[in-house]
């Protein structure tokens, strides 16, 4: 089962809850990522909440561990659905921000690892003194999330079959870089399209820019939605 995750990158809450104010729950979760969440804060996130909308918190936190477990805490105390930390931040800072979820039991938000962005390409990593190869560069950050308990990880969905393949089916692919066509990939660089990520088994895709700019974003996820569960 495949679900979206709307991008909800915005300048203003106006238009994006003129947006939201359109979707049924059932369509789509929403993510409220460093835009949004440096101009609105909590308060936006508790505005969806009370539209009865799941919440993902795309803050990608990623300091030495007790700053991170603090902020994963504050997190959780906002009960949102799901929440993410560079899995490069390391295996004692994922470990910090899984324990800080413990004392919230089945009410703690999902953790997700994230491994290599969707922006970057091998020789970005080349250029950041990375030299293994992206695929087994991505393997290893997810291997690392896996072994410390993390629900899963974001990652581009070309990479989601060798995941899923070496990590598990449970182990949760949260997949950015989707694009209805190749033609406009903005700053994506590893992009895949709704119906060929959901082929590769993600079981989260995040979509921005492909329904936040068009013309009609509700046609647009509807379409998309349809696509996948036909
Ligand atoms: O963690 C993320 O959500 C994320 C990770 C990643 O590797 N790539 C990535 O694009 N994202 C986020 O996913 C969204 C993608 O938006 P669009 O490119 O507009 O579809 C943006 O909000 C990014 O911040």
């Amino acid at each position: 089962m495949t679900d979206i995750i709307i991008a909800l990158d915005y300048e203003n809450d106006t238009d994006a809850l003129a947006l939201v104010d359109k979707i049924d729950p059932n369509m789509a979760k929403l993510k409220v990522g460093k835009e949004m969440f440096t101009r609105y804060g909590p308060s936006l996130v508790q505005q969806l909440h009370s539209r009865e909308f799941k919440v993902f918190l795309d803050l990608k936190f990623h300091d030495i561990p007790n700053t991170v477990a603090k902020a994963i805490k504050a997190s959780a105390d906002l009960g949102v659905w799901m929440v993410n930390v560079h899995s490069s931040g390391g295996e004692k800072m994922m470990t910090a921000a899984k324990e800080a979820l413990h004392a919230y039991g089945k009410d703690a938000p999902l953790l997700i690892g994230v491994t290599v962005l969707t922006s970057l390409q091998q020789e970005d990593l080349t250029l950041v003194g990375i030299t293994n190869r992206l695929l087994d560069h991505t393997l290893s950050l997810a291997e690392l999330a896996q072994k410390v308990g993390l629900d899963g990880v974001v990652c581009s969905a070309q990479e989601a079959q060798n995941i899923k393949n070496k990590l598990g089916q449970n182990f949760r692919l949260v997949t950015p870089g989707i694009r209805l066509s190749m033609d406009n990939s903005d700053d994506q660089k590893r992009v895949v399209t709704p119906l060929k990520a959901k082929e590769l088994g993600v079981d989260h895709m995040v979509i921005g820019r492909p329904i936040t700019q068009s013309d009609n974003p509700i046609s647009v996820l509807e379409e998309i939605y349809h696509s996948i569960n036909n």
